[in-house]
């Protein structure tokens, strides 16, 4: 796939705990056991999880050495997974281990700024890219119990786009966060009440083609499989990969972008970092032929992503059934405006 179009989004629910405007601060938890009903989400969602994912674990190093056999074994294990739940961990990835602490460390250090200077790169509603605390400003319900920066991000661009961000927007001091923060982060939270009560993320599929993502050692990441909530294990220094919707479609439907959401931690806060791949805003998503089956028949309409990215920010909030959803949207404004 020629997949140049990324963004990233780094998120962080417990630095929302001490950070918040209307006073959710740890003296705030201490004084008031009440979580604002906006960030109750239904029981059915909150259902807790029993075991483990045990998903794959693809070990890279063959691949990069050029070794054969290690290169079919890792494919072999990607596609099981993809045909099963399209999630996987991949070690050996060659991300430099301390690129992925430093990216943390910024992280962290972003979302401990106060809240005047993180609003200073404030989401504005038409964009993809700023920080955003709990989508107050476009949901009013099943807030997530978290805070989110997202960073636009284009291959082919001559720009150092991520560090210009920084740099622009909170001064020379961030062009070290900006030249760090290669992936991007989400978090989970800490306290009783809001642990219980809440959701880091809800639970949805990715509508992106493909997710890399960084978990610390928290953890919080469930998949919903087997019938069942499964929880995926931090490795250390593994890198989680999970397919979305788009990549679905390209697949006419054949890999799997299973439903996952991330938890709240009753004690601790969490940071996960996320790299969104998706294809350029040109590219009409169109399965190869061969995976169209005996009668040709495609599963999806043809679309880009700029077409379902509108739909998930502007129209339809991501959850399980986006991509029905979309295609259903799709079609009618199609023959509404042909
Ligand atoms: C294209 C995207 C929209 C979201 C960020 C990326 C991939 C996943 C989406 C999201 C995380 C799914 C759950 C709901 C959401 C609103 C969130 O909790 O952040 C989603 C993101 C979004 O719409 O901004
Ligand atoms: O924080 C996590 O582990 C997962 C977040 C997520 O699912 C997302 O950002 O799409
Ligand atoms: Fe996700």
């Amino acid at each position: 796939m020629d997949s140049n179009n990324s963004s990233l989004l780094l998120s962080s629910s417990s630095v929302l705990l001490h950070h918040q405007k209307h006073q959710l601060d740890s003296s705030f938890w201490e004084k008031q056991i009440k979580v604002p009903k906006q960030f109750i989400w239904p029981k059915g969602d909150l259902v807790e999880v029993q075991e483990e994912l045990n998903e794959p674990l693809v070990d890279l190093e063959g691949f990069f050495k050029g070794d054969e056999m290690g290169t079919q074994q890792a494919a072999r294990r990607i596609r099981e997974a993809c045909l099963k739940h399209g999630f996987f961990q991949v070690i050996n990835h060659g991300v430099d281990s301390r690129v992925l602490s430093a990216a943390y460390d910024q992280t962290a250090k972003f979302f401990k700024l106060p809240p005047t200077l993180k609003s200073r790169v404030k989401k504005i509603p038409e964009a993809t890219s700023g920080y955003a605390s709990s989508h107050t400003d476009r949901f009013s319900s099943k807030l997530p119990w978290k805070e989110t920066l997202s960073i636009d991000f284009h291959e082919n661009s001559q720009e150092p786009v991520v560090v210009n961000y920084f740099k622009s927007n909170l001064g020379e001091d961030f062009e070290q966060t900006g030249n760090e923060v290669l992936i991007s982060g989400n978090n989970g939270t800490s306290g009783n009440q809001p642990g219980r009560l809440t959701l880091g993320t809800g639970p949805h599929r990715d509508p992106t083609s493909l997710t890399i993502l960084y978990q610390d050692e928290v953890g919080g990441l469930d998949v919903f499989t087997n019938n069942k909530w499964m929880s995926v294990r931090p490795r250390p220094g593994a890198l989680v990969i999970n397919i979305g919707e788009t990549f679905t479609a390209l697949s006419n439907g054949i890999y799997k972008s299973c439903l996952h959401r991330a938890v709240v931690n009753t004690d601790k806060e969490r940071i996960s970092l996320a790299f969104f791949v998706n294809p350029r805003d040109d590219k009409v998503v169109i399965p190869p032929s061969d995976l169209l089956g005996n009668q040709g028949t495609r599963m999806y309409p043809d679309f880009t992503w700029s077409d379902l990215l509108r739909f998930t920010q502007f129209h339809y909030r991501a959850d399980s059934d986006t991509l029905k959803n979309f295609t259903k949207w799709f079609l009618s404004s199609k023959s509404l405006n042909p």
